[in-house]
């Protein structure tokens, strides 16, 4: 039995990942849940799954009426809280073994730490922690790695699973590398939907609403990555999460687009053979396989049928339409701090055109300028959680006074 914390068990990610443990509930137990304000929705989560570690990540609802629910949820058995610092509170606790991270954003990347620093296993969906933050984490997964060899409860063979990636191309990269030597491991392709606006050119994108820009080609996601597989950040930030969890230098991870979704990812090696993961398009596939790693359990969802897939497509990405890619690329070459200050100005941009403050060419605008003016004022090595958090916060301002 695996005890597992979901963060931003209402979302997205969250709400596959409570319906693969429902799928499994001879192997996994919910014993703890956090979102930000559908409070109502995460109640009945817990009273279904019978969940008593609670925390809310909006302080101002501590508040609201609904702090009574979860204090009389939580009971006398379990903790609650509000903030981020409850939010936290649930990764340390000692009944825990696994943390599923599918909160949004950088503001994701403080749990993912402190569930390493817990020596839990982090299952996870939030890839903003490791853009902003994988200097740190990375190091931090390699310990726990190593506690759980010496624990004698990593897998025989392969990787000891500490750091298990749930984004759809990661674990695809994950599964072909097992079993294989990594000096044999030649390039990585990362694949792309190529989003709404495939084969769009630039004049063709002013103007476009967020209606337009949400409508995803193949995945149904929360209203940020939609955004960002819009403007191909997504991939941008892809590119740099799987440098960091497979140690692999940029020049020698490619992007493709391959617009039925159905590849997730290849892995090219140096006698010219390449591995590909397929699948259907449902995360609860690689959701699962993050908590059943190294198993396999009984398929969440109907397995791809090839008699029905019909042609795969491949192409080149567009980055000279969608700029954000080859911002990102640029961002992780020169490592450090900028992909920090990239990832929060993106989200400002993001959430301005969500809000229909700002434009949708005005995201790609936006970043630049605020990487331009880091790089200007220098770009740091990555050292601590607290100088990321100045950052970020200096590059938000600094976005918000881009867009306005
Ligand atoms: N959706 C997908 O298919 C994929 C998503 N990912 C990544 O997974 C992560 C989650 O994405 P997705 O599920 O789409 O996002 P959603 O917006 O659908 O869900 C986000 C979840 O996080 C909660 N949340 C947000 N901020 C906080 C906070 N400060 N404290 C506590 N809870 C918080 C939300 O709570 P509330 O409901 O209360 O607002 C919600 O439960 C992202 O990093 C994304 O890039 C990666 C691959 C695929
Ligand atoms: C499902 C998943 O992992 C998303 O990150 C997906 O990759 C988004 O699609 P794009 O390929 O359009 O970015
Ligand atoms: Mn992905």
């Amino acid at each position: 039995m695996r005890r597992i914390v979901v963060l931003g068990s209402t979302g997205s990610i969250g709400t596959q990942t409570v319906d693969v443990v429902r799928q499994h509930l001879d192997e996994l137990e919910i014993v703890g849940l956090a979102v930000n304000t559908r409070v109502a929705d995460m109640l009945e989560q817990a009273r279904a799954h019978n969940v008593h570690n609670l925390a809310v990540g909006d302080e101002r609802l501590a508040a609201d009426a609904v702090a009574a629910d979860v204090r009389e949820q939580a009971g006398s058995q379990g903790i609650w809280g509000f903030g981020m610092d409850a939010v936290v509170n649930l990764v340390r606790l000692p009944e825990v073994d696994v943390v599923v991270n599918a909160l949004v954003g950088a503001a994701g990347l403080r749990a993912s730490y402190e569930t390493l620093a817990a020596g839990k296993v982090l299952a996870l969906a939030n890839k903003e922690s490791l853009v902003v933050g994988g200097d740190l984490i990375m190091p931090l997964a390699a310990q726990v790695d190593a506690q759980r060899r010496q624990a004698g409860v990593a897998p025989k063979m392969g990787p000891a699973g500490a750091l298990m990636p749930i984004d759809s191309e990661h674990g695809a990269i994950y599964q072909c590398l097992l079993g294989e030597s990594e000096r044999e491991v030649s390039r990585l392709w990362v694949t792309a939907s190529g989003g709404p606006f495939r084969g769009k050119k630039r004049a063709d994108l002013e103007g476009i609403t967020p209606a337009q820009a949400l409508k995803h080609p193949t995945w149904n996601m929360g209203a940020k990555i939609s955004i960002d597989s819009s403007t191909l950040m997504n991939k941008g930030l892809e590119v740099i999460e799987a440098h960091h969890l497979f140690n692999m230098p940029y020049d020698k991870i490619s992007v493709v687009v391959q617009p039925q979704s159905a590849i997730h990812s290849m892995v090219e090696f140096t006698d010219g053979s390449v591995k590909a993961h397929l699948g259907t398009t449902d995360m609860r596939i690689p959701i699962q396989f993050a908590l059943s790693y190294p198993a396999r359990w009984a398929a969440p969802v109907e397995p791809l049928d090839f008699t029905k897939l019909g042609s795969l497509e491949f192409a080149p990405a567009d980055t000279d339409t969608f700029r954000c890619l080859a911002l990102a690329r640029h961002a992780g070459t020169v490592g450090g701090t900028l992909p920090c200050v990239m990832n929060a100005a993106n989200e400002v941009a993001v959430a301005a055109f969500l809000a229909e403050q700002g434009s949708y060419l005005g995201i790609a605008e936006c970043v630049e300028a605020v990487m331009d003016a880091h790089e200007r004022e220098g770009v740091q090595r990555v050292e601590s959680l607290e100088q990321l958090q100045e950052l970020d916060a200096w590059a938000r301002e600094t976005a918000r006074k881009s867009v306005r």
